[in-house]
């Protein structure tokens, strides 16, 4: 890089998060009885003032007057502004000192608590261009040094003037006057810098916004701290995934968009471009032809535990990792079902809606306590295990059928054979999960084999039933009541209409798949699964994913991590190690998982290295995916 670039860097809300002449008022004023009022009126100032709206040094001079600040206040601002030092210019020192001798901060604050603060990162100190306050005999802050540029309107603009810098100027900062200096001609690039503030008069002139340092060095090709910068990851989150979710992700810094309901096919092909996480629930089918036009995409984020809607494979084929939240609604769905069995042996929904219709029908017929009752469970998975455990604590007496060996739980009793429990079971509850080989699992042989008048709940996934065989059963009297939670063909959104054969038949609960549907569940949810995917990103880390090998990564400390998927065929490895040998790098740790498709390898090596390998990766042979992290 050539010395003729120089970098102009604001300080109040750019260098640090806040600004300083704000906080300097919350200690000056810390016992004033007016406090609250003086200091939403500082503020209302260096908005204006930013904002380009009213002129900057009858505000400052103002905004000094409202302080009543004193000499001794400035020790504990700047340990207050210490602290409040913006992420990415905390992260990125590195830079601030390679590049120090073609910084310059230039702010319209006071030296007097700035250079304490940037000269820890490298700034130099005659390359910080700032105000100076007047203090009087008894340690006021009375005023500033007038002659000082920067204290005037323009100031920036005049300063830049005189200091005639012999190169290209790009400036970053939050304020109208950072982007005036650009208006004026005296700065080649402008970028509005938005991570703590974003103002919108400023960004609406900005050729250029950065919502980080890493941003604007990105842009600029300059060094950056981490491998990419997080404001260019997209986010995509449909369904009406928890707010939560999208907190911690814009947390992160990446960028987030959400839409309310399920996005069909063609939407989802439109709506995928450039997105690099996307996020559903259980009703967006992510198929082979949605991840043809996913250019950026690198995770699935299934925010609920069924990932029968994916293509796993193709996600597995394309790169694509696919993670879900196990546990997270199990408790739940569990408490619906036993709730629903309960509501069922009472007859409650036809005692309710005969309430409604004012009629009076107290009796005992048809109604029956759970206690005693046999309990058939199709599917001891982690929903079919909790439920076994609780519906025990009931006095029920449970019985189970999995397809795989599963840990017997209390006093449970396993069947050997789905049509053992079918004999057995008063009531039979589906909790399989949704594997295209469950299509019509259970159908008019397995109800026909029920016992007669057994009520029979499915909370799993509609197709795993026939419909038809259903509803004939339920008719028949075969069946005297049903808890139904889960459809094959289920409304995108609340505004859909919900058609099914089920309607209005008696002592059929029908719920619009809220099994997982709690404020718990869905808060759990949302904190599992974005912190999931973000040690995706951060770290490479693919544990607990449902098609990717399984590999957990100690933290990269001190190295760059080399993150490489490719199709599992014999010799990729050997021939990662060749371009890394061929390379000369330095290998620190190397980790890796396959499985039948796809091999994941992971190589930290030292810092130092020769950035030919990062294209020489991607060349090698069968590979998928690779990115590198630090
Ligand atoms: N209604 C709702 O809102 C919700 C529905 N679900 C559904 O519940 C399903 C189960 O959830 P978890 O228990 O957490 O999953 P899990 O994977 O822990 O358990 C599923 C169990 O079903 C067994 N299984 C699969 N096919 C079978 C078959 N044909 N016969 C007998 N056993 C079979 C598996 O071996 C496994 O043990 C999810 O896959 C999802 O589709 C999950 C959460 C909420
Ligand atoms: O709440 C949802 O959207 C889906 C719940 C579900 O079916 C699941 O977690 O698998």
């Amino acid at each position: 890089m050539s010395k003729d670039k120089y970098f102009i860097i604001d300080f109040d809300s750019t260098f640090t998060q806040v600004e300083a002449l704000d906080e300097l008022g919350a200690i000056s004023l810390q016992n004033h009885p007016e406090r609250e009022r003086i200091l939403e009126q500082v503020k209302q100032i260096t908005d204006s003032a930013m904002a380009g709206s009213s002129s900057f040094a009858e505000g400052l001079a103002k905004r000094l007057e409202l302080l009543q600040a004193h000499q001794s206040h400035l020790p504990l601002l700047i340990n207050r502004l210490k602290e409040r030092v913006s992420e990415s210019i905390r992260r990125n020192r590195d830079f601030l000192q390679e590049y120090a001798d073609q910084i310059l901060i230039v702010s319209s604050g006071f030296k007097e608590f700035i250079t304490p603060i940037v000269t820890e990162y490298g700034i130099k100190e005659e390359n910080i261009y700032a105000n100076t306050f007047h203090v009087d005999a008894q340690g006021n802050l009375t005023g500033f040094d007038k002659e000082n540029l920067l204290s005037l309107d323009k100031g920036k603009i005049k300063l830049l003037e005189q200091l005639a810098l012999p190169g290209d100027v790009y400036v970053l900062g939050d304020g109208y006057t950072d982007y005036e200096i650009k208006e004026a001609g005296m700065a080649n690039k402008f970028y509005a810098f938005t991570e703590n503030v974003v103002r919108d008069s400023v960004v609406a002139k900005a050729e250029h916004i950065a919502p980080s340092l890493d941003e604007f060095l990105y842009q600029n090709k300059l060094p950056m701290a981490i491998s990419y910068p997080k404001n260019r990851i997209s986010v995509l989150l449909l369904e009406n995934v928890h707010p939560q979710a999208v907190e911690l992700f814009r947390r992160e810094g990446y960028q987030v968009e959400t839409v309310s309901g399920a996005l069909s096919e063609e939407e989802l092909c439109e709506r995928i471009k450039n997105v690099s996480i996307l996020g559903i629930r259980s009703k967006t089918h992510v198929t082979r032809k949605v991840l043809e036009h996913a250019n950026r995409l690198m995770c699935v984020g299934a925010f609920c535990i069924g990932t029968n809607q994916i293509d796993l494979d193709a996600c597995l084929e394309a790169g694509i990792t696919v993670l879900n939240a196990p546990y997270s609604n199990t408790r739940s769905v569990v408490e619906l079902a036993l709730g629903e069995i309960i509501i069922l042996s009472r007859n409650v929904l036809d005692k309710s809606s005969k309430m409604h219709q004012g009629k009076w029908d107290k009796s005992a017929s048809g109604s029956f306590e759970v206690r005693d009752k046999k309990l058939g469970i199709v599917g001891y998975g982690n929903i079919g295990a909790q439920l076994s455990v609780l519906a025990e604590a009931m006095g029920m007496e449970v019985y189970y059928y999995d397809v795989v060996e599963k840990l017997q739980l209390g006093n449970a009793r396993k069947c050997n054979t789905l049509h053992e429990l079918l004999e057995k079971a008063d009531y039979v509850t589906l909790h399989v999960d949704g594997r295209p080989e469950n299509k019509h699992m259970f159908g008019a042989e397995e109800f026909a084999t029920m016992k007669e008048g057994a009520i029979f709940l499915n909370l799993s996934r509609g197709h795993v039933v026939d419909l038809q065989a259903l509803v004939a059963s339920l008719k028949s009297g075969k069946i005297s009541g049903a808890g139904i939670d889960v459809f094959p063909e289920e409304p995108a959104t609340n505004s859909d209409p919900f058609e099914s054969e089920l309607r209005d038949l008696p002592n059929v609960i029908l719920t619009p798949h809220i099994g997982g549907s709690t404020s718990e569940a869905q808060v759990n949810i949302a904190n599992f699964v974005p912190n999931r995917i973000m040690d995706y990103i951060n770290s490479g880390n693919t544990y607990g994913s449902v098609n990717f090998p399984n590999l957990q990564l100690p933290e990269l400390k001190n190295a760059h991590r080399l993150i490489h998927i490719h199709a599992n065929v014999p010799g990729v490895l050997a021939n990662i190690n060749q371009v890394l040998a061929k390379n000369h790098v330095n290998i620190l740790g190397q980790y890796l998982k396959t499985n039948e498709r796809v091999g994941y390898v992971i190589t930290d090596i030292d810092k130092a290295y020769d950035k030919q390998v990062v294209n020489d990766m991607k060349q090698v042979p069968h590979t998928i995916k690779f990115r590198i992290l630090y």
